[in-house]
């Protein structure tokens, strides 16, 4: 069984706050703003696991109310959206992102945050893959006051998981 999820997130830049993307901090002028580190690639991606798994979205999970949650590494809402995707038996296929961000270049940041990803999603990072684009200047991304990220994920039903369980309910 294969299932398919899409996330998308939006976060502002501002002066005074670290820029942290895909779980890599970057040397810029500007953060971005959020509740968390608001770390907008990997809330897009947790976004995309929870739509896949029918699960609802980050801020039914994370309230952005809930202190709990002020100031966090994404990587840890990732990595916790990754155990409630094993729990109802599903593993990651594989993970296609886009962020789209005028300034500033991304590319010497890409393969960091392939392995990271990877690492949190426990899949190889040939199953990773993080694009970077502009938006031509156009657009509030393209003036750079923020950036937006979309992630396409396929996970797929561990039927192993599911067989052990069945045949412990079982026996
Ligand atoms: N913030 C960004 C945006 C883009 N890139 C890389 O540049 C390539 C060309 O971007 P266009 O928007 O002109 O298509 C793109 O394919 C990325 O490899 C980047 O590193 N950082
Ligand atoms: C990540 C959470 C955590 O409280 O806060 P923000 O950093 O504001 O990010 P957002 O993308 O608005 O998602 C909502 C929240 O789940």
């Amino acid at each position: 069984m294969l299932r398919i999820g899409h996330g998308y997130d939006v976060h502002r830049f501002v002066k005074g706050r670290r820029f942290i993307l895909g779980g890599v901090e970057i040397d810029y002028e500007y953060g971005l703003l959020g509740h968390s580190d608001a770390d907008v690639l990997l809330h897009a991606i947790c976004d995309a696991i929870l739509g896949a798994l029918g699960l609802g979205d980050i801020g039914k999970h994370f309230p952005d109310t809930d202190s709990a949650y002020a100031g966090i590494d994404s990587r840890e809402l990732l990595r916790n959206v990754i155990t409630k995707m094993e729990a109802v038996h599903y593993r990651l296929g594989n993970l296609d992102c886009t962020i789209i961000c005028q300034k500033p270049k991304l590319a010497p940041y890409i393969a960091k945050m392939v392995d990271l990803v990877a690492s949190d999603c426990k899949v190889a990072s040939g199953m990773i893959n993080i694009k970077a684009t502009t938006s031509e200047e156009l657009g509030f991304t393209g003036r750079g006051e923020g950036i937006a990220a979309h992630a396409v994920v396929l996970l797929q039903r561990d039927e192993r998981k599911s067989a052990a369980k069945r045949a412990a309910i079982i026996s």
